[in-house]
């Protein structure tokens, strides 16, 4: 088999390192290992933007690329780019046999469930939402200020607050986080619900019957127990709130999904499988652990969340950066006169703060891997060349963020190069290379709503405190592994309430 895939299989004139091209199992291991990002980083850096990864798997790291791959389908037939389906491997079932936006198999299907949620990601939607937003952002700042002077974890301190959003939004109950300065245990049972579908994936791609005996030695009763007490317990949930109805002064997501649902709408099943989602996608997307790594299950290992790891990012590097910090903290305090000023609104216009953000999700990308996507019928077009049939394609993200073919001072903290006009020196960089939320047909569907939260927590934070990185933060990126998620580690910060420096 590794002789066909090297000199016959249809890939063959691809570049890509000789055991890669042979077997899926050097770059599978390579991921289980935790060596995914400063491998591929190297290997696209070798072999240009597009690499043979596995026999059956392009990695490309150019910005074309997200469109040729993810974007909205142009053109037809043999010329036809975008929009390319999800390979089934890639596509985890629900144990009440309903199909969710992320998980749904087929293109009619996606479009949609994709057009019945939209209503509850709309702008109006999102006004809805702020004061209950604000609410949760209000009880984080009491939190720290209870907490300031004390080391802390911040990324643990961002989970609380989106997932108690989330949990809000979803089911009309948070999970307590803010209170208890804990994630509750079905937070944390997501770890083992997402690597049952990890497993469940990894296994999928062997063939029958290979793949169900492996799945039964592999897959302990757990694991298998955890993803359904994990999905069991957001159905309770979900329906603890169906049972409530439309209740549109909340905006929350049920009174959306309920209040759009027509006759093409979603049965009662697929609205308990998309409540759950939501709540994963948002807190955690798609993306999953492998199974190497996971000697304790506590939050210190757990899988990422998604909106928390992209803040506690941008914390880290404006701690390391520090006149990016200052300058930042200087446009918040002095833009608004009061904590009552800030709001997402206000925000949105500050340019600088937008800057920030997108420079942390080019860095640390939150999702750091690729979304694997496979080539159609007839083949498909990526980067003006044909690609056969059934190849697994991505963009993977933390190779095309750091390619220097895409970004001047790759490795660097520059806000500044996502500024109109950028300084001179960046004004070449593609920034179209970094894509923190996807795009297209299948991008996140939750992208305003993450910006404005985040925006919103950030600058709440930098307007009352004034942040100092403990001594064990020290690398906490650099030393870090990337599975498909970053194996990331508290990020301890001590905060000092910001009026006991200031003279005002
Ligand atoms: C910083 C925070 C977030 C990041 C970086 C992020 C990133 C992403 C990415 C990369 C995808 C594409 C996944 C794929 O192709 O398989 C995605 C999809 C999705 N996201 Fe987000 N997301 C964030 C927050 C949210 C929030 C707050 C929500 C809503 C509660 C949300 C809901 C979704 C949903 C439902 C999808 C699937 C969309 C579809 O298939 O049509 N996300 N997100």
């Amino acid at each position: 088999r590794a002789i066909y895939n090297v000199y016959l299989h249809p890939l063959r004139e691809y570049p890509g390192p000789l055991l890669c091209r042979a077997t899926f199992l050097t770059w599978m291991l390579i991921q289980c290992r935790g060596e995914s990002t400063n491998f591929i980083h190297a290997q696209h850096k070798r072999y240009g933007p597009v690499v043979r990864i596995e026999p059956n798997l392009l990695s490309y790291s150019d910005g074309q690329a997200w469109r040729d791959i993810y974007g909205h389908k142009t053109g037809a037939n043999s010329t036809a780019v975008g929009n390319l389906p999800k390979p089934p491997y890639a596509v985890r079932t629900n144990p009440n046999g309903f199909s969710d936006i992320i998980n749904v198999p087929t293109e009619h299907g996606h479009r949609r469930m994709r057009k019945l949620m939209t209503h509850m990601f709309s702008a109006a939607a999102l006004a809805g939402q702020e004061p209950l937003i604000r609410g949760y952002v209000d009880k984080l700042v009491a939190m720290l200020q209870a907490r300031s002077g004390e080391p802390l974890d911040i990324g643990l301190c961002f989970a609380c607050t989106t997932f108690d959003v989330l949990g809000a939004l979803a089911f009309g109950k948070d999970f307590g986080g803010l209170d208890t300065g804990e994630l509750h245990p079905w937070v944390t049972n997501i770890f083992g619900s997402i690597k049952q579908s990890y497993l469940q994936r990894i296994l999928n791609r062997f063939p029958w019957p290979l793949n169900r005996i492996a799945y039964r030695i592999v897959v302990d009763n757990e694991l298998s127990q955890a993803r359904k007490d994990e999905f069991n317990f957001a159905t309770d949930r979900a329906r603890e709130r169906l049972e409530r109805g439309i209740t549109m002064e909340k905006h929350d997501f049920m009174s959306y999904m309920l209040k759009y649902n027509d006759v093409k709408g979603m049965s009662e099943g697929e609205i308990m499988s998309n409540s759950s989602i939501l709540i994963i996608a948002g807190g955690e997307t798609s993306t999953y652990k492998p199974l190497l790594s996971h000697p304790g299950e506590t939050w210190e290992n757990s899988p990422c969340k998604l909106g928390a790891v992209y803040l506690s990012g941008i914390i880290y590097h404006m701690l390391c950066k520090p006149s990016v910090m200052e300058k930042l903290v200087d446009i918040i305090r002095s833009t608004f006169k009061s904590e009552d000023e800030i709001t997402f609104n206000s925000l949105s216009e500050i340019e600088y703060l937008s800057a920030v953000i997108q420079e942390g999700g080019r860095t640390y990308a939150p999702v750091p891997s690729g979304l694997p996507r496979v080539a159609t019928r007839g083949g498909s077009m990526i980067l003006n060349k044909h690609v056969p049939e059934g190849t697994v394609v991505y963009v993977h993200a933390m190779a095309a963020n750091l390619s220097p073919a895409n970004f001047v001072d790759p490795h660097d903290f520059v806000p500044e190069r996502w500024l109109k006009p950028p300084p001179a020196e960046y004004a070449d960089d593609n920034l179209h290379a970094t894509q923190a939320f996807s795009l297209g047909p299948r991008g996140c569907i939750g992208r305003n709503l993450a910006m404005a939260e985040m925006r919103l927590i950030l600058a709440r934070v930098l307007w009352n405190f004034d942040i100092q990185l403990c001594a064990e933060s020290k690398g906490w990126k650099e030393s870090q592994k990337t599975y498909n998620v970053w194996d990331k580690t508290p990020l301890m910060v001590t905060l000092t309430p910001r009026a006991l420096h200031s003279s005002d």
